[in-house]
């Protein structure tokens, strides 16, 4: 008999029929919201694997209902959305994308750096609102990003991405992380500065680190302040990072010149956030990994981890591989 999954949302056809091989498949497809709530309880009974993406909290209430389930496998290369300590208490295997969204996300990273930097979205409302009467010799004047600052926090996959592309502007690459990288210091020239170094000393602070509860509010009003009043904050990373009030506040007092953001904590972002009332305040809706390419590898290495999982083997990217010790 073919195992049951639930998938939470559509994905590409030639992914649904690969997995439908070997599984019995349900699949969330009306329309391209959010499976609500109350379905997800109830598919998640019955299934060994479910397929989800970021927008479903799969939480400890969820997975107790989950009496069947084995494997969580997220379109993503975050996991925020999962909590992983119930997952393992209950052995349920958690696997996550990693690696193929890398150099998207870096490119999209580095393009908000530019974009906020040089105030590409103002200056093309500007145009299009009719504003543009004449050259002058500051308007729309920003900040140059060739020979730059830039300060990685998380110097992982894409804080190595995004370094790689800076090195090529030839920014002065400094970082902070975990644990210190010797290789890419060597390599890319970076150089490791405490926290606070780090954003004292940037033209560009980056945030690249995983959501976690110690990364939560790791960008407050106390750390905006210690950046210079030219510096640009960067997060591609996940929401609730930076604290939104306290960088609306710094926005608005020109504590800092601007930021560009992909992430929110509650997403999606309200059109009437006030974060989207300021000049110096570029917004996108999530779209770090968004490309074909990639969102294509994205749905179908988590449908490897699934089979591969649900086929007795060991699937390439385990979040919690110690559930699959004794299996
Ligand atoms: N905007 C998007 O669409 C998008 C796309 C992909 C990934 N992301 C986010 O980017 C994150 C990073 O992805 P990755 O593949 O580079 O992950 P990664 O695990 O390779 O890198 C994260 C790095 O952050 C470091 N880190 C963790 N906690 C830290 C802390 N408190 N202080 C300093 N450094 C810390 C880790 O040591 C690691 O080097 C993901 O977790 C995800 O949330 C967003
Ligand atoms: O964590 C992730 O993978 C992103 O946020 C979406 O690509």
């Amino acid at each position: 008999m073919k195992p049951k999954i639930f998938i939470t949302r559509q994905i590409p056809e030639d992914i649904l029929a690969m997995l439908q091989e070997t599984c019995e498949v349900k699949l969330w497809s009306e329309a391209d919201v959010p499976v609500p709530r109350d379905v997800l309880e109830q598919e998640i009974r019955d299934v060994e694997g479910l397929y989800c993406l970021l927008t479903e909290s799969i939480d400890d209430s969820l997975l107790a209902q989950a009496k069947n389930l084995r494997i969580v496998s997220n379109m993503a290369v975050g996991y925020n959305n999962i909590n992983v300590e119930a997952a393992t208490r209950r052995k349920i295997l958690v696997t996550n994308t990693p690696g193929v969204l890398t150099e998207t996300t870096a490119d999209l990273t580095f393009a908000l750096l530019m974009m906020t930097a040089r105030r590409m979205e103002e200056a093309s409302q500007f145009l299009r609102q009719g504003q543009w009467k004449t050259w002058s010799p500051m308007l729309l004047a920003g900040q140059d990003v060739y020979g730059a600052t830039i300060g990685i926090i998380g110097m992982g996959r894409i804080g190595e991405a995004v370094a790689k592309r800076a090195k090529g502007f030839d920014m002065k690459i400094i970082y902070h992380n975990r644990t210190r990288k010797f290789e890419i210091e060597e390599r890319l020239g970076a150089q490791y500065r405490t926290f606070e170094e780090l954003l004292e000393e940037s033209d560009f602070v980056c945030i690249l680190t995983p959501s976690t509860p110690e990364t939560q509010n790791l960008i407050g009003k106390t750390e905006l302040e210690r950046m210079k009043p030219t510096a640009i904050l960067i997060n591609t990373a996940r929401g609730g990072i930076v604290n939104e009030d306290d960088l609306y506040s710094a926005l608005m007092d020109q504590k800092i010149y601007a930021a560009g953001l992909d992430v929110f904590s509650e997403e999606p972002l309200s059109p009437q956030h006030p974060l989207l009332t300021l000049a110096n305040c570029v917004a996108l809706p999530h779209i770090g990994s968004a490309t074909v390419k990639t969102r294509r590898e994205m749905a179908r290495l988590a449908a490897v981890n699934l089979v591969t999982f649900l086929q007795g083997k060991t699937p390439p990217h385990c979040v919690n591989p110690s559930v699959l010790e004794g299996v």
